[in-house]
């Protein structure tokens, strides 16, 4: 069994009448980078202060590294949990090098130690300890905020939506190179984020957070495919969800009879399609009339309605053909479908 690293038990906080959070309940395994993905409003920033210390939580407990850091009456400060933290815009000491921001919480021998210059390193800023921070890029600020976080080895690294400010070809490239960091140093982390292309792609597993609560946790994989409900299935994607009758392992849907991903109770039930099941074709399939193609460069996302009215949309390769609104193509579906009863 993987060792639990953080462990939040019932964890709630109210602002005067808001439950921002209304009972977590989180595990993070040692060396495990957890996305904490929601929407705005629905609580990740308090969970990461409370995380932090910033907070005083009203019951729960929360644990981390086998050291109980709130709840039953204690609250250990944010400066005695060593918990870093990664903020947004970085928050690096101005009139500081590089290498002074980095060492800043370490003992003269961790310094000494080549500690500095090796998350340097892992960051991808080997020989840039001399420089000032306003002689970096943004994206150069963010990977020494992350060297910083490391540094003295905490227990636990919390990233507070750390790539909001930049643009997104640099995202994507730090995403990588921060998520390698963290495995290499083999740090426990938290990310929070309301972005889910940030969280699938850059997280061992995704929490996903509405309304106060972690609704799901799994895999990025589990999280995509298998949704707990027709919410988290729309946020964490695209999603087709259709009305349908269950009858044994088929549904019965406006494309026909679809295998099912699992098990599901009979009767009236909303199924889930990823737009990148569908496939068009000239022929063949429940047949559709395109309502309009948005063209997106390696793909395009195509609406559709279908003879009954039912309006949907299918993401396919660009092969360079162009379907005008008005075309007639078939619609056949790729792979198992997820259902969900309806409730009675
Ligand atoms: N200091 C505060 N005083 C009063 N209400 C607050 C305070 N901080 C947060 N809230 C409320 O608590 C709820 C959760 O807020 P929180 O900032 O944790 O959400 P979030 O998911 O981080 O949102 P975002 O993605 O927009 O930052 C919201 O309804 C918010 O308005």
């Amino acid at each position: 069994m993987t060792e639990s690293m953080v462990n939040l038990a019932g964890v709630t906080k109210s602002y005067g009448p808001v439950a921002a959070l209304a009972g977590v309940d989180l595990d993070v395994a040692r060396g495990e980078l957890l996305a904490v993905l929601g929407p705005s409003g629905c609580g990740k920033t308090t969970l990461l202060r409370c995380l932090a210390g910033f907070e005083r939580v009203d019951s729960g407990v929360v644990t981390v590294a086998g050291q109980r850091l709130a709840g039953d009456r204690v609250h250990v400060p944010p400066h005695r949990r060593r918990v870093a933290v990664v903020p947004q815009d970085g928050a690096l000491f101005p009139h500081l090098s590089v290498a002074d921001n980095v060492g800043y919480g370490l003992d003269r021998a961790a310094r000494r130690g080549g500690r500095v210059e090796e998350v340097l390193a892992l960051v991808g800023l080997d020989g840039y300890g001399g420089r000032m921070p306003h002689q970096l890029s943004g994206g150069q600020q963010q990977r020494v905020a992350v060297a910083r976080a490391l540094a003295p080895r905490p227990p636990l690294v919390l990233l507070d939506e750390p790539f909001s400010a930049l643009d997104a070809q640099l995202r994507a490239e730090l995403r990588v190179d921060v998520r390698r960091a963290l495995h290499a140093d083999g740090a426990t982390a938290v990310l929070v984020t309301h972005d889910q292309g940030e969280a699938l792609s850059m997280a061992d597993a995704v929490a996903v957070m509405h309304a106060g609560r972690i609704v799901q946790c799994g895999t990025p994989a589990e999280v995509y495919r298998n949704p707990a409900d027709p919410w988290v299935a729309g946020f964490v994607g695209d999603a087709v969800l259709l009305p349908a009758t269950v009858d044994a392992d088929v549904a019965v849907t406006p494309l026909g009879r679809l295998p099912l991903r699992g098990p599901a109770a009979g009767g009236i039930a909303t199924v889930l399609i990823r737009p990148e099941q569908l496939r068009l074709a000239p022929t063949g399939g429940s047949a559709a009339t395109v309502v309009r193609q948005d063209f997106h460069g390696h793909d395009a996302l195509t609406t559709l309605r279908l003879a009954d009215g039912t309006v949907l949309t299918a993401r396919t390769l660009d092969e360079g053909v162009a379907l005008p609104a008005g075309a007639q193509v078939g619609v056949t579906v790729r792979g198992p479908v997820r259902a969900y009863a309806e409730p009675a």
